[in-house]
């Protein structure tokens, strides 16, 4: 199976997360699904470096902080094979432009579980949770 490896980024203002809707798109378990911002690691490219271009590209953002890793999630989707890396990251602004996406909303970690995320998101949603 097609895999793919990609870096995702928890973003935080104060104790607010930033939450991102997808686009349409013919793979039905991934349209309009709630993810968080990032994409895949291009050839060469560290983590981090991945995630900053990703940020720029999609949300004209640069974070303040970035931390260390927080979790690698691997899943299997019909159509391939998603290793995702997540990194809590933060903004020293709730004022971030979508791009690609079309929607956003920024939630405290109790509300993260009203939105209908992509499935891979669910283990980091829950581990947000249980850490809380
Ligand atoms: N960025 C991101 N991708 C996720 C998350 N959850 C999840 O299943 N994915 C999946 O991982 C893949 C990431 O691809 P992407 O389309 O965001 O990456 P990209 O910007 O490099 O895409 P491109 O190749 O179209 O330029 C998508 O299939 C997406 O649905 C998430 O929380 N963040």
């Amino acid at each position: 199976m097609n895999k793919i490896e990609v870096v995702a980024a928890i973003v935080y203002f104060k104790n607010e997360i930033f939450c991102v809707q997808r686009p349409k798109d013919k793979l039905s378990y991934i349209s309009e699904k709630f993810e968080f911002p990032g994409g895949k690691i291009e050839k060469g490219e560290s983590k981090i470096e991945a995630l900053k271009r990703e940020l720029i590209e999609e949300l004209n953002f640069t974070p303040i902080k970035i931390d260390e890793l927080f979790l690698t999630v691997i899943h299997e989707y019909p159509d391939f094979e998603l290793t995702m890396h997540s990194f809590k990251c933060y903004s020293k602004t709730k004022d971030i432009q979508l791009n690609e996406h079309i929607s956003s909303e920024w939630l405290t970690i109790k509300n993260l579980d009203k939105l209908d995320w992509a499935e891979a998101d669910i283990p980091i949603v829950n581990r947000l949770i249980e850490n809380e």
